[in-house]
């Protein structure tokens, strides 16, 4: 039987006189991996913001496992709920592992001074939440790269590392914002893969995308927002051949196997940014304010298939 998971009810934020959300009903039940597309400014991500408590609606109310979500990340996290954002957040000049456990700090009730005398009690949560961030690492294929600094990582696996972190505050809920950004094909495939991997943990799944196959693929369900409305939700199929969603977003038809032009919306084949993203400077370590999961990092260029260069509504 499904349960609801996440539910949003009514949920309008408003920028002064712009609202880029307005009225959104929304539910992830267990089990489920559950899309969110549209065209570029139709409110995907301040509607995640809503969702994680980086923005309070200015209406609305969300709910996880049949609890009102308190408006502050590291609380939403706390809860259940986490997310990767559009531009990659790492600590750069911290090892993959390290980077793993900053995710765990949510799950450690260990407190400072424990932390600071390095007491018996401190040492044991600090094996088991290392135990806990291998397993994590084994499980997203990057086991052997502990020891790595997460700037030195190739592009698609500082995003799969980023699902790591998320996954290392053992969230029911996990967010994805435009997971396979500025990826290659072979990585959006593995990328798919490791979604359904995380589904069969028993972790429900809501991802915004821009790629079509990459969404159609892998979502039992799909919502439309254009101009901040929901304008449709439904299976990969109703969605696809809905005509309003194609004369709003789609362009024409999705044909739903690999292709050169398939004529939908941008797609991360469009852009591939691997080489650049390897050779790219990492920024520096800067945490974002209020921010439960750190701070910004090797985010390598910005040049998703339809990125913004800038942090746009990921910080409040
Ligand atoms: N912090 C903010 N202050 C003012 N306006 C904002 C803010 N964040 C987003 N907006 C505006 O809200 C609208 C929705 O933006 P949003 O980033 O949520 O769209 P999106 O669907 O995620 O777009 P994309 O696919 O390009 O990421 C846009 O008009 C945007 O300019």
């Amino acid at each position: 039987m499904t349960t609801p998971v996440l539910e949003a009810r009514d949920v309008t934020m408003r920028f002064g006189g712009l609202t880029a959300v307005r009225s959104v009903d929304f539910t992830v039940n267990s089990g489920e991996i559950v899309g969110l597309i549209g065209p570029n400014g139709a409110g995907k991500t301040t509607f995640f913001n809503c969702l994680t408590g980086l923005y309070v609606p200015t209406e609305g109310t969300v709910s996880y496992q049949g609890k009102v979500l308190p408006p502050k990340p590291h609380l939403v996290t706390k809860a259940g709920v986490a997310r990767t954002f559009q531009n990659i957040r790492l600590f750069a000049n911290m090892t993959v592992l390290e980077n793993v456990l900053v995710g765990r700090h949510t799950r450690t009730k260990e407190g400072l001074w424990s932390a600071l005398l390095r007491g018996p009690g401190f040492k044991k949560a600090e094996r088991a939440s290392e135990e806990r961030a291998m397993e994590l690492l084994e499980f997203i294929g990057l086991a052997h790269k502990r020891d790595h600094l997460a700037r030195n990582l190739p592009y698609g696996e500082q995003r799969k590392l980023e699902i790591a972190r998320a996954l290392a505050s053992e969230p029911g809920l996990l967010l994805l914002d435009e997971p396979t950004a500025g990826m290659n094909p072979q990585e959006t495939r593995a990328t798919e893969e490791l979604v359904f991997a995380i589904r069969d943990q028993g972790i429900a799944v809501l991802v915004i995308e821009h790629d079509m196959r990459f969404i159609f693929n892998l979502c039992d369900r799909v919502a439309v927002l254009v101009q901040g409305e929901k304008l449709v939700e439904g299976t990969s199929e109703v969605v696809q051949a809905d005509e309003r969603v194609v004369a709003a977003y789609l362009g024409e038809p999705f044909e739903g196997e690999p292709a050169d032009d398939t004529g939908t919306a941008a797609t991360a084949e469009e852009t591939d940014t691997a080489d650049e993203t390897d050779a790219a400077p990492a920024p520096p370590e800067t945490p974002a304010a209020g921010e439960d999961t750190g701070p910004d990092t090797a985010e390598p260029d910005g040049t998703g298939p339809q990125s913004t260069a800038s942090t746009k509504g990921d910080t409040p």
